[in-house]
């Protein structure tokens, strides 16, 4: 696989993008740490803004190695739920509970650290370093940043060393996700849909056990959808778990092998796709919402 070139465009038409998730691609020496059967656990989340409640009371958990997806109306409170679990909010009531420990109000970075990652966007300073400096950012501050805190100052072999080993890694998560030919290329100067890509590298660098995944297919056009899918699907085939929020309800249905459905800031329901597709409740909680 080469790592030079600036065809910006070239990962956005990949003839060869597999649909049987047997076929996506596996990231070698990755896989996460340590997965509980039940890696996330919230139990009566509750989250006011003024007078609005955004959360009132959702309880609900995620499976080891699943993909399960996060659904619900335009206001049912999926984003403020996602804000609670990484940190970014703390609940007015409720805890959330990572691998079997309570990480309820932790700083976003300390969960992180835990290994429960949230994709983020380029930041716009980020906008003018490559691909590859990026990902050489990504690890500090995030989960990665025992790889650098664990550097003894002044010893410049054991800098090197860790600089190497975090090269070889950055460079594992590119061709993982089929982006190595673009790692000079400007962040900036990326696609809607490379970014995801890059988005969703930098995530996997910081050595996750779950991925919380806000609308990653917002503005990706059909074959990238379908890479970036196979490339979720062969992370979890690795034992990763994935919380995804996405609209696109036909996505949901054929990917996630649970749906949690959120309305009104409660869980209404939830079950298999088939199980949601033909719940009354869920089907008219969308009719009266804006969706
Ligand atoms: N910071 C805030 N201040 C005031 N109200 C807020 C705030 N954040 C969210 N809300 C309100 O809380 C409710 C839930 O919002 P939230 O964004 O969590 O829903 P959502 O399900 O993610 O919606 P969407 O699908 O439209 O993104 C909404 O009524 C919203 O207006």
């Amino acid at each position: 696989m080469s790592k030079t070139g600036n065809d910006a465009d070239a990962t956005e038409t990949d003839p060869n993008a597999a649909e049987n998730p047997a076929d996506a691609p596996i990231l070698g020496g990755g896989g996460p740490t340590v997965t509980a059967e039940r890696p996330l656990e919230v139990e009566g989340l509750r989250k006011s803004f003024g007078g609005i409640t955004a959360v009132d009371g959702a309880s609900f958990h995620v499976e080891g190695g699943t993909l399960t997806g996060l659904i619900g109306p335009n206001g049912a409170g999926k984003s403020t739920t996602f804000n609670l679990i990484t940190g970014m909010l703390s609940p007015d009531e409720g805890t959330v509970a990572f691998n079997d420990e309570d990480i309820t109000g932790m700083e976003p970075h300390a969960i992180a650290n835990k290994g429960l990652v949230r994709t983020f966007q380029i930041a716009r300073e980020l906008e003018d370093m490559t691909v590859l400096e990026n990902m050489m950012l990504a690890p500090k501050g995030q989960r990665g940043e025992k790889l650098w805190r664990s550097v003894t100052p002044g010893v410049r072999d054991d800098v090197i060393a860790q600089e190497e080993e975090l090269l070889e890694r950055v460079w594992d998560v590119l061709e993982f996700f089929d982006i190595d030919h673009i790692a000079d290329e400007y962040a900036g100067n990326l696609s809607g849909g490379q970014r995801k890509l890059l988005e969703m590298a930098r995530a996997l660098l910081t050595d996750p056990d779950m991925l919380l995944l806000d609308e990653p297919f917002a503005g990706v056009n059909p074959s990238l959808e379908k890479r970036l899918l196979k490339h979720i699907h062969g992370l979890k085939e690795q034992g990763y778990t994935f919380l995804l929020v996405e609209h696109d309800m036909d996505l949901i249905m054929e990917n996630c092998e649970h749906v949690i459905v959120l309305h009104q800031g409660r869980i209404l329901t939830e079950g298999t796709p088939a199980d949601i597709k033909s719940n009354e409740e869920v089907i008219e909680a969308y009719l009266g919402g804006n969706v």
